[in-house]
């Protein structure tokens, strides 16, 4: 696939994630104005609410950006995903007769607040990457025994909280927490000082299923993907997690792109899953490459100091895709919703410098990694900045996320206003 150009210039340079052959989905307002549906282009934003609301576009015999969120459109179903996508394309392909009807309905993103782009209807997280789990593992277990026994046969999960979704740009406060730090004897309430982040990516369900799905029908349910960081207290975790899982660890806050990528725009970038190491299930195989080479990095930035770059992966990693993940999400019978958001687990690569996570590349604190500024980090410090990055690279265009970011502030110094 190359670069589908358009007459909108900004679109047409390799550097943008936002060429013809992205298209988007997010939320914006622009100064006093009420939020409302636009799609990426170059460093636009087209208002698609404006368009439906002038009867250019038009998708049902309902409108669906009449709200601020794009779950009535993904309600529609992947049919209608693709006949929006082709009605884009005849307002933003150079050359396109309809140009004259789009442009004014353009908007400078640099003008924008970006909001969160869908209603989160629920949100689960996985731990599908191997070398994540393998180093996890090894830490808080038995590095003898890093993977747990099931971890080769199904996709681990546990069940998060929709309501902790934010968008990228929301400040992250350090939480408090019951922690126990090693040595002591008895856990004490304090706030968490192993704050760290998650290099994830976020499956947007956008068909609702009753029933067990399919590995196929699953991949066909995602209307989209987004960067989602599942900030993460480490310490909190270390001491709660057994026997269910993460609880308060990973509920402060789990923060998404503003973009979701469609499924769509992905497609020529597909990847099969790695090899496996035992056979799964039947339910479970892949039935064609469900994954996509796209480039991840973090960039971590102390307050007021530029930002150096402390890991570069690749969705490639996953061992097992979202659409796996969702297939077995519904074994129980338990219906998936539109809205439904599925994070990854963190995707870590094999070496050192892709981890995705500050718990592995400082493992657990005692190997601290240095910053270009010269300042070391073990885990995050108010006032860092967290910003994850994701592209697919095609033949000189690029379908990118835009930055998924998060500054952490200070702990409040008395949660309950009990005083300590
Ligand atoms: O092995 C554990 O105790 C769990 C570790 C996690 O970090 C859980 C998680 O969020 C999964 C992931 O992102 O891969
Ligand atoms: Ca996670
Ligand atoms: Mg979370």
């Amino acid at each position: 696939m190359s670069l589908q150009k358009s007459w909108v210039e900004s679109a047409n340079s390799a550097t943008t994630d936002f060429p013809l052959n992205n298209l988007p989905c997010g939320v914006f307002s622009v100064g006093d104005g009420d939020a409302r549906c636009g799609v990426a282009i170059g460093d636009m934003i087209l208002d698609v609410a404006a368009l439906e609301a002038e009867g250019l576009l038009r998708l049902a015999d309902h409108p669906v950006f009449d709200v601020p969120f794009w779950n009535e459109l993904m309600e529609l179903g992947p049919d209608a995903w693709a006949d929006f996508r082709s009605q884009l394309a005849g307002f933003l392909t150079e050359g396109a007769p309809k140009r004259y009807l789009a442009e004014d309905h353009l908007v400078p993103q640099a003008d924008a607040v970006m909001h969160l782009p869908f209603l989160v209807a629920e949100y689960t997280d996985f731990y599908a990457g191997r070398n994540h789990a393998y180093n996890v593992g090894s830490m808080f277990r038995d590095p003898a025994n890093a993977l747990p026994p099931n971890w080769l046969h199904l996709p681990i999960g546990y069940n998060g909280r929709a309501s902790s979704v934010v968008v990228s740009g929301t400040d992250i406060r350090r939480p408090w927490g019951q922690l126990k730090p090693h040595g002591a004897d008895v856990p004490q309430f304090a706030p968490s000082r192993r704050f760290d982040f998650e290099l994830e990516v976020g499956a947007v369900v956008g068909t609702a299923s009753e029933g067990m799905v399919s590995v196929a029908a699953a991949d066909a349910m995602i209307f989209g993907y987004v960067l989602l960081n599942d900030w993460s207290a480490r310490d909190i975790q270390a001491w709660e997690y057994q026997p269910l899982g993460p609880f308060q660890a990973k509920a402060t806050a789990t923060t998404i792109s503003p973009w979701i990528v469609m499924r769509a725009a992905l497609e020529p970038f597909r990847k099969p899953t790695p090899p496996r190491e035992v056979l799964l299930l039947p339910y479970l195989t892949e039935p064609g490459p469900l994954l996509y080479d796209i480039a991840l990095e973090v960039g971590l930035a102390p307050a007021g100091q530029p930002e150096t770059v402390i890991s570069r992966s690749n969705m490639t990693a996953l061992y097992y895709a979202p659409a796996q993940q969702l297939c077995h999400h519904t074994t129980s019978g338990c219906p998936m919703t539109v809205g439904d958001l599925l994070g990854s687990g963190t995707i870590s690569g094999a070496e050192k410098d892709s981890r995705g996570s500050l718990l592995e590349l400082s493992w657990g604190g005692k190997e601290p990694i240095t910053l270009g500024t010269g300042e070391s980090r073990s885990f995050i410090e108010d006032g860092d900045t967290v910003t994850l990055r994701g592209a697919a690279i095609g033949a000189g265009y690029r379908i990118g996320f835009g930055e998924c970011s998060g500054t952490l502030i200070a702990a409040h110094a008395d949660p309950i206003g009990a005083g300590r």
